[in-house]
């Protein structure tokens, strides 16, 4: 069954809606955004999430004492990369690794195919910010990607509506969201519990 990561959440009722609708990696945002949250704020979300549930601190360029520290502070399963972090700093790192990668033609997925981490991100390119633009990238540029799927998570512009689709054609290991479960900017107990029921084939649309 695919995986689903909800990322950027801030509120604690959200988390709990993602928790109990079966999220398995949820996203706290340390990096310039809208989603950005503090320290404090992570450790009081994080404890509403099981063990089961794995709690992702997402860096844009930080310095590596400050990831180590978060980590440390958060209990962050993974790290995710979202910016223009090397192979040997995230191995200089040495904690379990999500790098991201945004998607603009196949240049960009012969680069992630350079890196060896826990996971791949594919997402489109941002906007404003590093990631969580909403957009989506032409997934069929994944056809030529040489990463093993089960290492590969789908991101950029999903949502309930596309979820379905976009897993049936890419078969990802998980799929991750951020804007498409928000209404008006805010995220939605609603949007996010009808987001993971399609992506794991529990609610037809
Ligand atoms: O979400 C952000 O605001 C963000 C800002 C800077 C770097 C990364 C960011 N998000 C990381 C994620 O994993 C998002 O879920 C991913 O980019 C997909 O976002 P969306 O297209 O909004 O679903």
């Amino acid at each position: 069954m695919t995986k689903v990561k909800i990322c950027g959440l801030k509120e604690i009722e959200h988390v709990e809606a993602a928790v109990k609708a079966g999220a398995d990696f949820i996203g706290f945002m340390f990096a310039p955004s809208k989603r950005r949250i503090t320290v404090e704020e992570a450790i009081e979300l994080a404890k509403s999430i099981p063990s089961t549930v794995k709690k992702v601190g997402v860096f844009v360029n930080e310095q590596t004492d400050i990831i180590r520290q978060i980590a440390d502070q958060v209990e962050l399963d993974y790290i995710q990369y979202h910016g223009d972090e090397t192979q040997e700093e995230i191995q200089e790192i040495g904690l379990p690794a999500i790098k991201a990668f945004s998607i603009r033609g196949e240049e960009d997925i012969k680069r992630a195919a350079t890196y060896d981490v826990d996971y791949y991100l594919f997402d489109s390119p941002g906007t404003n910010f590093r990631g969580g633009s909403g957009e989506s990238f032409d997934w069929m540029l994944l056809d030529k990607v040489n990463i093993p799927m089960e290492k590969v998570i789908l991101a950029g512009g999903l949502n309930g509506e596309n979820v379905g689709l976009a897993i049936m054609l890419v078969e990802p290991f998980a799929v991750d969201v951020s804007s498409g479960v928000e209404v008006d900017g805010r995220k939605s107990s609603t949007a996010i519990t009808n987001f993971i029921e399609i992506a794991k084939g529990e609610l037809i649309l």
